[in-house]
């Protein structure tokens, strides 16, 4: 893969994976996202969601099927220094455990500015300005940068992995559950964010969540996940208002259920 090639796609080709005999998480998926698409994956608990988001970056391996880059398997991709490092540039991932993402031992400015530094290698200022613009966006003082990971609320992490991601400027970002421990007004403007260019750079996302109403605000198309599976894709608006499976109207339902105020 040359190492200024675009991210054109990532495809899911018969993606499967069991964990030992018993459990399917994900049973034989096709899916295409294009490199400026911006897809949100729904679905409860246990669904296959993160598992899959994982395999879209080679974190877990497929037991079946496999997951194409520009037509080209990832696994081959990743086998080669040069080529794995435009992957990690082209496409960022953050983890649903933001706990795992901070060196304990590191300040919190060094963890978040490393990935930027060692994958683009920006000039201190440009760095700097754009660390600057996004804690302000993602409303956190900078006064956190210079404590340690221990020191940060969950909601601070949740927000730092996101920027730092960001930081990279890739084509391509996968969220994993990135506003779960965040209160609806600062969700508010993480989704805000997510959802406008910085800088003139709007990467393409795939935002995976079981809240249905922030995906609904990020993304343009949705796949739903039940046992493993996607029961429903296409267009985010024409799912929410006139989803087809039956999984989907229960999952619609429920919301609409629990945050009804009588
Ligand atoms: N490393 C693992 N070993 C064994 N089973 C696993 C492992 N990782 C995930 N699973 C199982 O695979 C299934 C799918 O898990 P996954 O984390 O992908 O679901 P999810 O939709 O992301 O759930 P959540 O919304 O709770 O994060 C679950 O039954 C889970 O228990």
């Amino acid at each position: 893969m040359a190492g200024s090639a675009a991210l054109e796609s990532l495809r899911l080709d018969g993606v499967g994976k069991r964990f030992g005999s018993a459990v399917v998480a994900v049973d034989e998926l096709d899916l295409l996202i294009p490199g400026d698409g911006r897809l949100g994956v729904v679905g409860e608990s246990g669904s296959g969601k993160s598992t899959l988001g994982r395999m879209l970056v080679g974190l877990e391996t497929p037991t079946t099927g496999q997951v194409l880059v520009n037509g080209k398997p990832l696994a081959g991709i990743l086998k080669s220094a040069t080529s794995r490092r435009w992957f990690r540039r082209a496409v960022q991932y953050v983890s649903q455990d933001s706990v795992g993402t901070f060196e304990p031992g590191r300040k919190v400015f060094e963890s978040v500015t490393f990935a930027a530094r060692y994958l683009r290698r920006p000039s201190e200022t440009g760095l700097r300005d754009a660390l600057d613009e996004m804690l302000h966006r993602f409303a956190l003082d900078p006064a956190v940068l210079q404590r340690y990971p221990g020191q940060l609320s969950g909601g601070q992490r949740q927000r730092l992995s996101v920027i730092r991601s960001l930081l990279v400027e890739p084509e391509m970002l996968i969220c994993d559950e990135v506003t779960s421990a965040l209160d609806v007004s600062v969700q508010a403007r993480v989704l805000n964010a997510l959802k406008q260019p910085t800088g003139g750079h709007r990467p393409g996302l795939v935002f995976i969540t079981h809240g249905l109403p922030a995906c609904a605000f990020v993304t343009d198309t949705m796949a739903v996940m039940h046992r493993g599976r996607i029961v429903e894709s296409g267009s985010t608006d024409q799912i929410v208002e006139n989803p087809a499976a039956d999984y989907t109207k229960h999952l619609l339902r429920s919301y609409r259920e629990m945050i009804r105020v009588d």
